[in-house]
């Protein structure tokens, strides 16, 4: 079919199909003509109808006019219905969904593809690096609150963790801390020699340059960064002095300052951030607004996907069922169906539509369609944001009647520099190996803070973590307005386990999220070695300049131990341990010898055909890095295996 674009002539090539047909009867509507569902900002600020010292005629020209301003913008950015059919229908605009959605849309002959996204775009506000906290309160995220655990984020409320997930177009990467941190290579030769084909560090490589456009200061003509992508990757342009007793302090005991994703070298650096001059960069802005235009891709916002159909005879899938507005529909898809709806959302989906461990879809009467281990891995991150060092010197750290500002406000806005340009706070990242490390990577991360939690006097850093009032205010109420410094711990190479199952068969019910963090007293123990590692690193030489010591909190729930022994430090980490928000694991990636393999090292879902799962949830190790940089990597990479699967078939 040939179809007229403003700019050029566009073939579709598939046919029959009945979308096709759709799309050739409608394509002299113009209503229908230019269906684009993606638009940068929401829509809905209603202006106000009336204004003083009109005359009804003005009145009545200015509402007019008013209309058809609308009519423009629904005419130029489509509000209009979706097709029937795609050749591929990817659920969830999140780091991979919408690299993928970019990449499958833009060969010729072109595919279609819908893109159905349960969150909103993005906004303004979303764009300000250091409100990266305030995000965790909002409607943009997925609110998941963990399971009760015993023992664990005693100091959270309900005593559960909190595990929010973004919920927006660009998916986590609008509500992440921006840090870009690829991890090591043996973490992929590791997960190749599992027998996962294709995913060595030589492999993968050329994915992560492929995205990337590397800004760095110092690094950007490494040949490990790319330089052509979409991905913008830079420093913070705002730091204060103690980043730089961080990596001094770093550099007297052995860790170079370099940059932290040499796959060379270990050691400390400057954070490098998922951003463009100072505003965050989510990989829907990377990747999918400059192709809004593109009459293949529709993204279909706040339209919650609850199955995916699957023909019993064949193993087929076939149809996207999801929820806009309230309505229930059907899409169907002509080629393969992408799940990366994220690490929670895609084992969901998988249950709900009979693909998991038989047992518990039976005990819930979901008729089993594949008996796979969906949910039963789940490994994630965790952090300790309780090693606080008071200054004894002023107008070293953030603090926040600083940051929010209107000066601060206007630099940001116009040159995406100052205050508000630090993402929550993070100015470096240092990659250590503990006494406890098993093999040659590295086991804890450390991210150092231009302050710390207290920065914002117990406002948005701690609610972000469900802290509640009282652990914070008898345990850090002490040093508000106070200048502090701190260093993050993350346990890199979690040795525990959890899993996640769905709590019913309401696609909008939270699934049960069971952490077991700390299960495995390995855990613990890298997590003390930390704390004394960090320690050492705020009483050495370099800190001495702004007179840091060591805050012991008084934590409510550990009133019975001596401040500062092992035993606190423990009851400590039990109190305020937080997930870093980087599960992955629960659709596991695995040779089909795997018995927990939920896909193959194509990404194909075993036992069903014409179903992939691409996001965090593939990852079948932990990571010894963050994970935004691999799931965008991971986008690159199933594109390109798609791309071979289909390139030679006509449908
Ligand atoms: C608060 C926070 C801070 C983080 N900080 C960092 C960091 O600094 N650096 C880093 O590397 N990583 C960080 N991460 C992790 C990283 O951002 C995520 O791992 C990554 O974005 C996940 O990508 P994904 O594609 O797997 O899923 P997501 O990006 O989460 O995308 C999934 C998308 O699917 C949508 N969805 C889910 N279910 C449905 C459904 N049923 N129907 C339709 N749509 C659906 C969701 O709304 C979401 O948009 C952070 C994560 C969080 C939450």
């Amino acid at each position: 079919i040939d179809i007229y674009d403003d700019e050029e002539l566009v073939t579709i090539e598939d046919e029959p199909y009945s979308a096709a047909n759709n799309f050739e009867n409608n394509a002299n509507n113009p209503s229908f003509r230019n269906v684009r569902i993606l638009w940068p900002y929401p829509f809905n600020n209603k202006s106000d109808p009336t204004k003083d010292n009109e005359t009804p005629e003005a009145a009545d020209m200015r509402l007019h006019l008013s209309k058809l301003k609308t009519q423009n913008r629904k005419a130029r950015f489509g509000l209009n219905q979706p097709f029937e059919e795609y050749d591929y229908i990817i659920v969830g605009a999140g780091s991979t969904g919408s690299v993928l959605a970019a990449r499958l849309t833009e060969d010729k002959p072109r595919a279609t593809v819908l893109l159905l996204e349960a969150g909103r775009p993005e906004m303004l506000l979303s764009d300000v690096p250091a409100l990266t906290q305030y995000l965790q309160q909002t409607d943009y995220v997925w609110p998941y609150t963990m399971e009760h655990q015993p023992g664990v984020c005693l100091g959270s409320e309900e005593q559960r963790c909190y595990m929010p997930r973004g919920k927006a177009v660009g998916g986590s990467s609008v509500t992440n801390s921006m840090v870009y941190a690829r991890g090591r290579p043996q973490d992929w030769d590791r997960i190749a020699a599992d027998g996962n084909y294709g995913w060595s560090y030589n492999d993968v490589l050329p994915f992560y340059i492929k995205s990337e456009r590397a800004e760095l200061r110092k690094y950007k003509n490494a040949p490990y960064h790319g330089r052509d992508g979409e991905l913008v990757v830079e420093n913070v342009p705002f730091k204060t002095g103690l980043v730089e007793a961080f990596l001094a302090a770093g550099r007297d005991f052995g860790h170079p300052t370099i940059d932290y994703n040499d796959p060379e070298q270990l050691g400390f650096g400057y954070v490098q951030t998922v951003s463009y001059k100072g505003h965050r960069l989510s990989a829907a802005k990377a990747f999918l607004h400059q192709h809004k235009r593109r009459k293949n891709l529709h993204i279909l916002t706040e339209a919650r996907a609850t199955r995916v159909l699957i023909d019993n005879q064949s193993k087929k899938a076939y149809a996207v069922e999801y929820i806009k507005n309230n309505i229930k529909r059907t899409v169907r898809c002509r080629r393969e169906i992408v799940l990366s709806a994220g690490p929670i959302g895609s084992p969901q989906l998988l249950m709900l539509s009979g693909i998991g461990p038989q047992e518990h879809l039976q005990t819930l009467g979901i008729p089993v369609v594949a008996d796979k281990k969906v949910g039963r891995s789940m490994y994630d991150h965790v952090s300790f944001p309780g090693i606080v060092f008071k200054l004894n010197s002023s107008n070293a750290s953030l603090l926040e009647p600083k940051v929010a500002t209107l000066p601060n406000l206007m630099q940001w806005l116009q040159f995406g520099d100052g205050l508000l340009a630090t993402p929550g706070g993070v100015e470096a990242i240092g990659y250590l190996k503990s006494p406890l490390s098993e093999d040659s990577l590295p086991d804890i991360e450390l991210a150092s803070i231009g302050g710390s939690l207290t920065l914002d006097a117990g406002g948005a850093i701690r609610k972000s973590w469900k802290i509640t009032d009282k652990t914070y205010f008898k345990s850090f109420g002490a040093l508000s307005g106070t200048d502090t410094w701190q260093a993050i711990p993350t346990l890199l190479q979690p040795k525990s386990k959890g899993f996640l199952e769905l709590r019913d068969t309401s696609p909008f019910s939270h699934p049960k999220l069971f952490g077991n963090y700390l299960s495995d007293p390995k855990d613990m123990a890298t997590l003390i070695e930390a704390v004394k590692y960090i320690t050492r690193l705020g009483e050495s030489q370099s800190f001495r300049k702004y007179d840091a010591s060591l805050y012991l909190p008084p934590y409510p729930t550990c009133s019975s131990y001596g401040l500062g022994s092992d035993q606190y430090w423990e009851c400590a980490i039990r109190t305020m341990i937080v997930s870093a928000r980087d599960p992955t694991s629960t659709c596991k990636m695995g040779p089909q010898s795997d018995p927990d393999a939920v896909v193959d090292p194509e990404l194909r879902v075993y036992g069903v055909e014409r179903l992939r799962v691409a996001d965090a949830s593939v990852i079948p190790r932990p990571l010894t890095g963050r994970t935004n940089a691999a799931e965008i990597m991971i986008g690159e990479k199933l594109a390109n295996l798609i791309r071979n699967t289909w390139s030679n078939v006509v449908a």
